[in-house]
């Protein structure tokens, strides 16, 4: 019971009773995975207002999802009424679950951080296409991406044992214990690993008395701080639950040593662990059902712009090598916002342009890739970049001036594979090497690469005229002069059958010169009726 009343302490109660199937957990909780105690006494830097996890229910009724489903550029994808009525989660419900996920010990605040990369000599964790200095370089990379932190010191230490708890030797893992207690002012520490387990965390925050974080947790904060849609929060909250999940585990082991967490809670027969790992599992069936109401709205915005037929370039690549920068190009969309900033771009925005024959495409931006991505993170970013499949072409822009370009391309690569994309659209994939200003006299030594600098605007004709010819080979379309009689009803029929591009009349002959797009299936129609053949 003296193990009950000490969770109790620091477990306010539930702020506002909880309906239909969360009823059960009422009374138990509300404060949810707080900093473990014996952490937070190491650890003063960490704020201790925000809770790690505050669960609530979710009312049925209040769950209703709301998506505008409009594409930049102004153009509309014109939902009905009733299918804005079938929403699923309200704007504010969305933010709050997602203010309430920040995750304790990361919050806004300064961070101060010292990073340790270790460096794995041998074995199946070894990394092959890479070095430890540039792995070193783009973790400094991602935490220089984030507003008010930044590195402190770092260091490469090599371990044969990544999988034991301490991942490095005793030797090393004491001089690198005695090097952070000697560094001034740090407040974290990032061990760069994909994932770290809930033990090694624990053993870590225990051994140095900071807030320990990887390669997940870090590019988890970047994406919530870079989110802006309803989606974007829905995939983060939802690539926040495994976190979530390992601290409670953490913070159960702890009460556990107390002699508290695995005691039943008043008659309900589940033990305090039980019912919060229920409410997370309710937590992750809400979002997930969410997202899936979002996809299938995607769905319906995909066929409207195949409806449109407005053909489709997806435009993906590494992190930071210049995706929006080469739509906003494309396309002159002012509103686009290219940063130099890992992760810029979260949601995938849609832009028309306009190519040499003035056939309208789309250019959808998506999220960048970043090698050693925890897998988490893709699937929860999956049906984003599940709209990839769906273009009629590919554009895969490389930073080219990169000292990481091959092994960049390597990674894009395989996360393509793993993404099951069609092999048309994996072949006629357009590879551009952008950035080629910051290179002196730069000649590909790649067969079909497009050189271009998306900041000078260089190489952009030459990009074009090569989406627009792959555009018609995938589309099955082609640009043709049409002569047409205007006393027939020749050019209103390709108005409806085809995209009309120009029209030059010749009064005299009542005749015009048409310029159209228009599909095989369409011009052997078109020849039938007006041609007679
Ligand atoms: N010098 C040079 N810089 C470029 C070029 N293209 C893009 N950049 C810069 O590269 C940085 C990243 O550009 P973005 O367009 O935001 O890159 P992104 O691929 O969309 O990045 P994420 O959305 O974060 O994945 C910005 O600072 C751009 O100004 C280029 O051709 N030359
Ligand atoms: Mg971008």
């Amino acid at each position: 019971m003296a193990a009950l009343r000490r969770i109790h302490s620091w477990v306010p109660l539930l702020q506002r009773p909880c309906t239909r199937s969360c009823q059960r957990a009422a009374p138990v909780t509300r404060r949810l995975l707080h900093t473990p105690p014996r952490v937070a006494a190491a650890n003063q830097h960490w704020p201790r207002s925000t809770s790690v996890l505050q669960l609530r229910c979710f009312a049925p009724s209040a769950c209703t999802l709301k998506s505008k489903g409009n594409f930049t550029n102004g153009q509309q994808t014109g939902l009905t009424e009733e299918e804005e009525d079938e929403d699923f989660m309200e704007d504010s419900e969305v933010d709050e679950l997602f203010q309430q996920q920040i995750p304790e010990g990361i919050g806004d605040g300064r961070q101060r951080v010292f990073i340790v990369h270790p460096d794995v000599k041998w074995g199946r964790n070894k990394q092959h296409l890479t070095t430890a200095e540039l792995m070193m370089a783009e973790a400094v990379g991602l935490v220089n991406s984030l507003d008010n932190w930044r590195v402190v010191d770092k260091i490469i230490l090599s371990t044969k044992t990544p999988e034991k708890k301490r991942i490095f030797g005793k030797g090393n893992f004491e001089s690198l214990t005695e090097k952070i207690r000697q560094t001034a002012g740090i407040t974290a520490v990032f061990v760069n690993v994909e994932h770290l387990s809930a033990l090694s965390e624990r053993e870590f925050e225990e051994a140095w008395g900071f807030k320990v974080l990887d390669r997940y947790s870090v590019v988890l904060h970047i994406f919530r701080c870079n989110a802006r849609t309803k989606e974007a929060k829905l995939q983060i909250s939802l690539a926040e639950i495994p976190l979530l999940r390992s601290r409670l585990r953490n913070e159960m082991a702890n009460l556990d040593q107390q002699g508290g967490g695995s005691r039943y809670i008043g008659g309900s027969g589940e033990t305090l662990y039980e019912v919060q790992q229920r409410l997370l599992k309710e937590r992750e069936m809400k979002i997930r059902s969410a997202l899936d109401k979002l996809k299938k709205k995607r769905h319906l915005l995909r066929s409207q712009r195949k409806h449109k037929e407005f053909p489709i370039v997806s435009v993906l690549g590494y992190t930071n090598c210049g995706k929006t920068t080469l739509i906003k190009a494309l396309t002159g969309d002012s509103g686009l916002q290219p940063r130099n900033q890992l992760f810029a771009t979260l949601d995938v925005t849609v832009h028309a342009g306009q190519l040499p024959s003035r056939m309208t495409v789309l250019y959808v931006d998506t999220i960048g890739f970043l090698s050693q991505l925890p897998h988490q993170l893709i699937d929860s970013f999956s049906s984003t970049l599940e709209d990839i499949k769906h273009s009629d072409l590919l554009v895969h822009v490389r930073d080219i001036s990169h000292p990481e370009t091959v092994n960049q391309k390597a990674n894009v690569m395989n996360v393509l594979k793993n993404l099951q994309i069609p092999d048309g659209l994996m072949n006629s994939m357009i590879e551009v090497h952008n950035k080629i200003d910051l290179l002196d006299n730069y000649e590909s030594t790649e067969h079909n690469a497009l050189p271009i600098s998306a900041l000078e605007e260089r190489g952009l004709d030459e990009l074009r005229r090569v989406v627009e010819e792959k555009i018609l080979t995938s589309t099955e379309k082609h640009i043709l002069d049409l002569k047409v009689n205007l006393s027939t009803p020749q050019l209103s029929w390709l108005y409806k059958e085809a995209t009309v591009q120009d029209v030059q009349v010749n009064a005299d002959e009542g005749s015009a010169v048409v310029k159209v797009t228009i599909s095989t299936a369409a011009y052997g129609r078109y020849r039938k009726q007006f041609m007679g053949r």
